[in-house]
């Protein structure tokens, strides 16, 4: 409950009941074999207990998590800081609330644009940096200013070029996922081993990338794929359906089960055509993605301080896990 809410002995109890497990979750994130609890869940539980000891500094231990100096971060990976930050998305959940976005923002822009469509991809955003053409940095989002350097996991991924088609120097973004079929093979393996499996597929994947040995990582059959860029100055097209083909053509693997919407109906259209297909996709979406088609169109509607204004994710509700397992192709 409200930390102003309790005395100061229950706030010592609480804070002496969060630390050993933030500590455990903090080991475990180095362990080869452990699943990594979800990041929302460890900083959420890290961010209760830097609350209640700075409401009351009495109840403050020397070996708690908080006096470290690696502080919130769970492992001393280096930290990569994005020269362009990388945004996360707004949610809907509703058409109705899909109409809103698209009304509120069509009442902003003067003249009529598309919407490209992308499947929501459920793994987790990585930015990858080339320099002349040569992949030079990957790193994971993390709070969108500062993320974790895990190069050399990404260089163990084969869709990850380690040479361009033309030697530019950009910062592509995307999704790192695992497919379905190698997150249910890497749970027997792990169950046969007698260890815990993974919840799903994104925790699977990232717990693969934050691996300090490589091998693990390179055991884990993680994928990609890339739809965004840092600036797209250097690039010839002016669209993101352009540029998904851009990337393509650079060495990147794309989705190609995006498609320009002119109008909110077609966007209602691919939701249906997607929705009910979750089962059969080898990989998990959690949603889809709508965006300005128009690149100078995006920069100039611009984003708040986490998201842009000129796209939204439809997110479905949750899948059972059971239809993963079950509508699976057992070739
Ligand atoms: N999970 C996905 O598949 C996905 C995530 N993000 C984006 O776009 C970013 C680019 C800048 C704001 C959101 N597109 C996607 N397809």
């Amino acid at each position: 409950q409200p930390i102003d809410a309790l005395t100061e002995e229950q706030a010592a109890s609480e804070a002496a009941d969060l630390r050993p497990q933030i500590l455990k979750w903090g080991q475990q994130y180095y362990d080869a074999d452990a699943p990594v609890v979800e990041d929302d869940v460890y900083d959420r539980v890290y961010a209760r207990l830097v609350a209640l000891e700075t409401v009351f500094p009495a109840i403050i231990t020397p070996d708690s998590p908080t006096q470290r100096v690696g502080g919130s971060t769970r492992g001393d990976l280096p930290k990569v800081t994005h020269e362009i930050p990388m945004l996360s998305l707004g949610d809907v959940f509703s058409i109705a609330e899909l109409k809103e976005f698209d009304e509120r923002l069509r009442s902003n822009v003067e003249d009529d644009f598309d919407y490209n469509c992308e499947l929501k991809i459920d793994g987790l955003a990585i930015s990858l940096r080339y320099e002349n053409g040569k992949f030079v940095q990957g790193s994971t989002r993390g709070n969108g200013q500062i993320g974790e350097d895990i190069t050399a996991n990404l260089k163990t991924i084969k869709s990850i070029p380690q040479t361009l088609s033309r030697p530019l120097t950009i910062d592509v973004r995307g999704e790192c996922y695992m497919p379905k079929a190698a997150f249910l093979a890497l749970n027997e393996r792990r169950e046969a081993a007698g260890q815990a499996p993974f919840a799903n597929p994104r925790n699977a994947a990232a717990g693969s990338l934050r691996q300090l040995d490589t091998q693990v990582t390179a055991d884990r059959q993680l994928a990609t794929f890339m739809y965004n860029i840092a600036d797209y100055e250097p690039l010839t097209t002016r669209t993101q359906s352009g540029l998904l083909d851009e990337l393509a053509e650079l060495g990147f693997t794309t989705n190609a089960t995006y498609q320009v919407a002119h109008n909110m109906a077609d966007v209602a259209a691919y939701i249906d055509q997607y929705q009910g297909k979750r089962g059969d996709l080898p990989y998990g979406i959690d949603g889809i993605v709508i965006k300005a088609n128009s690149l100078p169109l995006q920069r100039s509607i611009g984003a708040t301080v986490k998201v842009p204004r000129w796209a939204i994710a439809y997110k479905f509700p949750p899948e059972e896990v059971e239809t993963v397992v079950r509508d699976i192709e057992w070739t």
